[in-house]
Parts: structure tokens; C-alpha cells; sequence
């Protein structure tokens, strides 16, 4: 393969990656930085074009400016990785117009003036290979959150080229002057063929160090998104339990209670599991607070509350019905079971130790009235009236005890817990 055949494969080449980041450029995200390599990859492209018309264009076109493309992508892909790389796009604009500017200088010198092409070789190789070296610098120096086989990729082809033009200019050193015709020289071809290998290379670097970036940003968008759903999800569970919740005790609310009381009574009705509802009312509580004030009234209601919390199951509902009164709905239980369970409760509150502005306060107790769910309740109200019917009798039988509303259903032998 001839060498102007090698040069047309390097432009086919250029071509490919120039139309490639140019279509990413129009039609998908890019950062910023991207535009430079995408009008770097443009200018290889068309550099190496020129080339092909050395001996029929003046060689202000074809040696002064073809060069002058090629160095100017080489600049681009270092001021495109940092500006992709956040750095301060001005940072060193002024080193890359002066390297520019002399290069061109020393080109035209070499080319018009003082026509010697082992000097163009080695100020391209001087220059090219500087500027390559930064960009390796940067690639391996600077590596942000988002640095991938992308950027891996831009530095092995980037070091293979500096490599090569090391290797290019030693071999300029040592040769004949006849040895550089671009055209003609076997050395030269090897260098075309590095050229043509990379070009591809440098091109995939970027793609890939731009497609990494948005995967690396869509990452971090999606874990905001999932830290933004949990906060709103707890956000959500907290206004819901404020809304059902009694400050004060900390059991459910009379909200609460009246959703969970038709729930379980139509669940009653249906599956035909049973229900039992207790009212538990704190004996002389009116006496208590005359006596030690509210706010030892208030420590009683936040001992009671947190007792309750804990000393019942998980299932059974505790809502504070209103005042020192509080509402229990035990389900899927026997009436035995729930009074004894309720009764062990009634004892724990005659056991409870409160104390309030470092001061013990005298025991309490609470009186107790249960009911269950039965056919002749048509809903769950009429419970809830046998229930507090009951709880009226344990007041009236002296306080401190436990009465069950009896039915035909549930005989009056249960009466036992005093
Ligand atoms: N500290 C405090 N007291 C409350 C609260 N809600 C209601 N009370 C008081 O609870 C008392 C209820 O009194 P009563 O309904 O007469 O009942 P009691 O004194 O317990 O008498 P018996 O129930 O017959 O034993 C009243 O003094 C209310 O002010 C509260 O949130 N905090």
C-alpha cells in the first residue's frame, strides 16, 4: 500500500469520527467541552485532506495550514478535557493561541523562507508531543467522580502517539534529508499508520468519557430522586401518625378508633371472628388533679399511655376516647383471655411509680367495663354503649375492678376481676 493510499484510509478515518461526534453533538447530551473535540476531530479530517494535494496547491495550503489543523486538533482535544473536566474555560486560552501563533510562524519560516522539512518534523513533534504530554498529565492527574475506561482509552492512544512522535523525531535526526518527502518516504508511512489507529481511538476515548458523565449524573439524579421518595414516604408515615395519634399519650386518637372500630366490626361481621371493646376510665382522676395539678394530671395520662403501649399486643387498638377515658379494641380473642389480659393491665396501673418534679405520686387505678361484639349489635356504636354501660356498673361497684356487660351470650359469671 502506497502512501497516499495510507493517507486516504486516515481521512476515511477522520471522517467516520468527525461525522460520529458531530451527530452526538447535534442529537444528544453533551458537556460542554465535547463542541472542541467534535471541531478537533473536523480539523484532523480536513488536514489530513489537504495533503493529498501537495504537489498541485500551494503549500500554504497544503504543508503550512494541513499542519496547522493537525496541531489545532491536538490542542482542541486539551482545551475540550478541560473545560469537559469543569475547569475555568479562559485558564489557558493564552498559552494555546501563543503555541498556535509560533507554530504557524515557524512552519511558514521552514516552508517559504528557509525550506527544510527535517525542522518542520521536529517543531510538529516538539509541539504536537507537548501538547499531548499536558493532556496525558491532565487524564491521569485530574480524575473526577465520573472517570472511566473513557478516559483510559483518550490516554493509552494520546501516550502511543507522544511515543510515536518521540520515535518520529529521533528517526528525523538520524536520516538523510531525502528520507522525509511526505510522499515518498517509508518512514513516514509507519507514522501515518500510528495516526490512522489512533484517530479512532482518541474519538471512542471521548464518546465514552462523555456517555460515562451522564451515567455517573443519572446516578446521582436517581439517588436524589430515591433519598427525595423515602423522605417523602417518612414525611407521609409522620403526618399520618400525627393525624391519628393523641399527642399527649402517645395511643391512637378518637379518629382512630372510630376507622378501626367499624373496620373490625365489619371484619367481625363477616369472618365471624370475634370482638371485644373495653372501656378503661381512671378512678377520681378529677380528685387527683384538683389535688396535685394538671400538670402531674398530664404525667399520670403519659405513664398510663406508654403502660398500655406495652403491655398489650401488638393487634389490640388503644385510643384515648377523650379525658382520663381510653378505648380498647381486642380482636380475634375470647372474652376470658381479654379480661384476664385487661386485668393484669388493671393491677400493672395500681403498680405504676410516677413521679413528677422529683416528687412520687400516689398510686392510681382504673375501672374497667367489657363488651363483645354479638348479633344483636347492629353497629359498632352499641358496642361501644355496652361497653361503657359496663364501665359505669365497675364505677358504681366500687372502682378498681372489671365488669363485662352481660348478654345471654356471655352470662354474668365472668364478673370476677375486682
Ligand atoms: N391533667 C389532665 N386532666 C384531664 C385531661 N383531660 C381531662 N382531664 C380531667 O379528667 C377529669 C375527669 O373527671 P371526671 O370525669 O369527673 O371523673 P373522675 O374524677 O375520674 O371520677 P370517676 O371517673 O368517677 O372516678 C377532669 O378533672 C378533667 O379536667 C388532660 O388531658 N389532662
Amino acid at each position: 500500500m502506497d502512501i497516499k493510499t495510507l493517507v486516504i484510509v486516515g481521512i476515511v478515518m477522520a471522517l467516520a469520527g468527525a461525522l460520529s461526534m458531530a451527530t452526538l453533538f447535534l442529537t444528544r447530551r453533551v458537556y460542554l467541552g465535547f463542541g472542541y473535540w467534535t471541531f478537533g476531530t473536523l480539523c484532523r479530517m480536513l488536514g489530513s485532506l489537504l495533503f493529498l494535494f501537495r504537489d498541485q496547491l500551494s503549500p500554504w495550503l497544503t504543508i503550512i495550514f494541513a499542519n496547522t489543523l493537525l496541531f489545532a486538533d491536538i490542542v482542541l482535544i486539551g482545551h475540550g478535557l478541560r473545560i469537559f473536566r469543569n475547569q475555568q474555560r479562559p485558564a489557558h486560552s493564552g498559552i494555546e493561541i501563543a503555541a498556535l501563533l509560533s507554530f504557524i510562524a515557524l512552519f511558514a519560516w521552514f516552508t517559504v523562507m528557509v525550506p527544510d522539512t527535517r525542522m518542520r518534523i521536529l517543531v510538529w513533534c516538539i509541539y504536537a508531543g507537548a501538547f499531548m504530554s499536558w493532556t496525558v498529565f491532565i487524564l491521569f492527574t485530574r480524575r473526577p467522580a465520573w472517570f472511566g475506561s473513557g478516559d483510559q482509552f483518550l490516554a493509552l492512544a494520546l501516550s502511543f502517539l507522544v511515543f510515536a512522535t518521540l520515535i518520529r523525531a529521533g528517526y528525523t535526526g538520524f536520516y538523510e534529508k531525502s528520507q522525509f518527502d511526505f510522499m515518498t518516504a517509508s518512514g513516514q508511512a509507519v507514522f501515518i499508520l500510528i495516526n490512522i489507529g489512533t484517530t479512532l481511538l482518541i474519538v471512542l476515548g471521548q464518546i465514552i468519557m462523555n456517555a460515562q458523565r451522564i451515567e455517573h449524573d443519572y446516578c446521582l439524579v436517581q439517588k436524589a430522586l430515591e433519598q427525595d421518595i423515602a423522605k417523602r414516604q417518612y414525611l407521609e408515615m409522620q403526618l399520618r401518625e400525627d393525624a391519628i395519634r393523641d399527642p399527649l399519650t402517645g395511643l391512637f386518637n378518637r379518629r382512630y378508633l372510630n376507622e378501626s372500630l367499624q373496620r373490625e366490626f365489619t371484619r367481625c361481621r363477616h369472618n365471624g371472628g370475634s370482638l371485644i371493646v373495653a372501656m378503661l376510665d381512671l378512678d377520681h382522676f378529677k380528685h387527683f388533679n384538683d389535688h396535685y395539678g394538671h400538670e402531674a394530671g398530664d404525667a399520670v395520662l403519659r405513664a398510663v399511655g406508654h403502660l398500655l403501649q406495652h403491655s398489650l399486643r401488638r393487634e389490640d387498638i388503644v385510643c384515648r376516647y377523650g379525658g382520663e377515658e381510653i378505648t380498647i379494641i381486642l380482636s380475634e380473642t375470647t372474652l376470658a383471655v381479654a379480661a384476664a389480659r385487661l386485668d393484669a393491665v388493671r393491677q400493672a396501673l395500681t403498680a405504676l411509680c410516677i413521679r413528677h418534679q422529683d416528687q412520687e405520686l400516689p398510686p392510681i387505678s382504673a375501672s374497667i367495663g367489657m363488651a363483645v361484639a354479638e348479633p344483636i349489635d347492629l353497629t359498632p356504636d352499641t358496642v361501644l354503649a355496652r361497653a361503657d354501660a359496663a364501665l359505669y356498673l365497675a364505677k358504681q361497684h366500687g372502682r378498681n375492678r372489671i365488669e363485662v356487660n352481660t348478654t345471654a351470650a356471655n352470662p354474668p359469671k365472668l364478673r370476677l376481676f375486682t
